[in-house]
């Protein structure tokens, strides 16, 4: 049988470009990939054995091979891991398997990538790394279990296709052969893949071995010494995570962090600890300083790899972390769990939970200690994380209090873009302040000009600006921070706890048959009119009740398409303001005139427009207001 040519997809030849074009001077990566993947390969086939013995073939003697081969050219890195089949093979090598793929595209396109090349690192994109360095990369590969005449020999030349076609190949397993470009003969020297290995893949942990001449003195001639080739293994294969910390240095740490991360960055903070009592494990946990692109997609990865008894059981234990913790990257060892366990099985799990418990203290742990010694570092990863964090509020019911003391938020009082805490917060409320304020929008700027703050503003309190959209959400499930209520600036008859209740009264009296009228003509589209406790230069603006959805959360939802029940807010008007006082006296002089209507309505309009939505009848509105506008423009 011929072999076959498939064009790969276009995304795989864009990442070939970008490969081959921008990442070259971070070549060397090539076979940190390669070696990644054939020690998931071996993991595999090994964690797969533990069912079926028949997949070993007599063989268990785990090792990743380099087969340099100055004559022929090539660089060959060989496993006896699981292999591929011809369906896995042409999904694995001739797309790029990701569901983002759309946002990859677009991320291809942006300027971050193209000034950071290395971000494409996160798209797992290990494997087309080959080309940086081979202008022929051949994949021979046979799965675990197949006869050896059904392997498959894979092969591109990077020119926009590969092909595929039957081989034999007598032992389970992949040969990535690499056939190097000129500029990459380096790679069959000894020193520099022992370099290599020894920099990027140290702790894999099976023997990455190579065949390396010695000489030693000939036995029948003392004058002369002789050749021989010896396999010796390049790695120390220690696992990190099993390590005392005071051997490993920080370079270490965050090449390992960049092997189970495929982040380009350095880690955030490092936790590394091991448990003994009731349950015994070892964790070694990242928080990154990057936010990945996919953390908010459905299939996101969660949680650390776990290991038992050094194998590798899955690479992602999402049992371990809760989804607020989603960021957290690592690695699990714990003996006290059985080699054959399954997701299943680890749902309800003792030891998983309390694992689970240890790891979600350690993480919340570290970032107070973060807050509190390194608060810059601590705002740069709140930025990036903090609304993942901010989740736990909402799902765990038990560490909401200490979840709420790592929360930041801009406010009135804070510089542009400088952020602070809800304990600071308190520490400066006025005196007969009850509550801990804040205003929802979408941005800190819309939130400054807002009405909603006019009164806090003039009586200089200080308002929490939250510009997340599930900020409200999750402080009315806060429902209160060291016994502070939180009020929102947007909802609720506001009480600032302030002014004469007999003038309040008064003023109530002597506005109400106008406000009788606005709520009459209002009648189907607010629930009240009354007066405001919160306009300070506004005529007016609409309300949400205590217990109704906040704006821009409704707003949210409309977009989404859901409905959102309407008629549901107050119309505040505010007495203090010249308009409300002239329609007050044109009502006691003429409380029937058409005026009061048509004024009521083009209030509601602004009220609307105040809140960032169109009036109902957009021409209409500006029908009405250039209508007014020429009445009084004296011309
Ligand atoms: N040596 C190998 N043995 C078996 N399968 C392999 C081998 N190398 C690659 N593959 C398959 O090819 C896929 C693609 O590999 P690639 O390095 O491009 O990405 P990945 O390893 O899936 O992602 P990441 O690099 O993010 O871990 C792997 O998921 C695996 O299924």
């Amino acid at each position: 049988m011929t072999a076959q040519k498939h064009p790969f997809k276009a995304e795989v030849n864009k990442i070939l470009e970008l490969m081959i074009h921008s990442l070259y001077s971070h070549k060397d990566i090539f076979l940190r990939e390669l070696l990644s993947n054939a020690s998931d390969a071996i993991d595999k086939a090994r964690y797969q054995s533990l069912t079926d013995n028949s997949l070993l073939e007599g063989g268990d003697d785990w090792k990743i091979e380099l087969i340099a081969d100055k004559e022929a050219g090539t660089l060959t890195v060989r496993d006896n891991g699981i292999g591929m089949t011809r369906d896995e093979a042409a999904e694995a090598l001739g797309t790029i398997a990701h569901s983002g793929t759309r946002e990859f595209m677009k991320m291809l396109e942006s300027r971050e990538v193209k000034d950071n090349p290395e971000l494409i690192g996160q798209f797992g994109v290990g494997f087309y790394s080959a080309f940086m360095v081979a202008d022929q990369v051949s994949v021979l590969t046979r799965k675990a279990g197949a006869a050896a005449d059904q392997a498959l020999l894979w092969q591109s030349d990077a020119d926009g296709s590969y092909s595929m076609d039957v081989a034999d190949k007598p032992a389970r397993g992949t040969d990535v052969i690499l056939r190097l470009k000129d500029d990459a003969k380096q790679y069959l020297e000894e020193w520099e893949l022992r370099k290599i290995v020894k920099q990027y893949s140290d702790f894999i942990e099976y023997p990455i071995v190579m065949n390396v001449s010695r000489s030693k003195p000939d036995p029948d001639d003392a004058e002369k010494t002789i050749s021989e080739t010896v396999e010796e293994t390049l790695n120390s294969r220690k696992a990190i995570w099993l390590k005392d910390k005071t051997e490993i240095s920080s370079e270490e740490y965050n090449e390992f962090y960049k092997h189970i991360s495929h982040d380009f960055s350095d880690p955030a903070r490092i936790i590394h600890y091991r448990a003994e009592g009731t349950t015994e494990f070892s964790a070694l946990l990242y928080l990154p300083s990057k936010r990945p692109y996919d953390i908010f997609y459905q299939d996101y990865k969660i949680g650390p790899t776990l290991y038992v008894r050094r194998v590798q059981i899955m690479d992602h234990c999402e049992a371990m972390l809760p989804t607020w913790l989603r960021f957290v990257r690592g690695v699990v060892e714990s003996s006290d769990l059985p080699l054959n366990v399954s997701r299943e099985m680890l749902q309800d799990n003792q030891v998983v939970n309390r694992i689970k418990k240890s790891l979600t203290k350690k993480v919340l742990d570290s970032l107070a200690d973060m807050k509190k010694d390194e608060p810059e570092a601590y705002a740069t990863f709140y930025a990036e994380f903090g609304r993942i964090l901010k989740e736990g509020i909402h799902h765990d019911f038990e560490r909401r209090e200490t979840i709420a003391e790592l929360l930041l938020f801009e406010s009135t009082a804070t510089e542009v873009g400088q952020k602070t805490t809800l304990a600071e917060y308190i520490e400066r409320m006025q005196p007969e302040q009850k509550e801990i304020y804040y205003i929802t929008a979408s941005d800190r700027a819309s939130a400054e000009a807002s009405p909603y703050l006019e009164v806090f503003r003039a009586k200089n309190i200080e308002v929490l600006i939250m510009t997340d959209d599930f900020d409200d959400i999750i402080i009315s499930g806060l429902g209160a921070y060291k016994e502070k209520d939180f009020q929102s600036a947007l909802k609720g008859d506001l009480d600032l706890g302030d002014g004469d209740k007999d003038e309040k009264e008064e003023k109530k009296k002597a506005f109400s048959d106008l406000l009788g009228l606005m709520q009459d003509e209002l009648k189907d589209l607010v629930s009240e009119v009354r007066l405001s406790g919160r306009l300070k230069d506004s005529a007016v603006c609409l309300v949400a009740g205590e217990h109704d959805l906040d704006p821009k959360m409704a707003r949210m939802f409309q977009a989404m398409g859901q409905e959102v029940p309407k008629g549901q807010r107050v119309l505040e008007v505010n007495p203090d303001h010249e308009l409300i006082g002239r329609m007050k006296e044109l009502f006691s002089q003429t409380p029937d005139s058409p005026r009061l209507k048509e004024y009521t309505g083009l209030l509601y309009d602004q009220a609307l427009l105040l809140e960032g939505e169109a009036p109902r009848n957009p021409a209409a509105f500006a029908r009405s207001l250039a209508k007014l506008m020429a009445e009084h423009s004296g011309i």
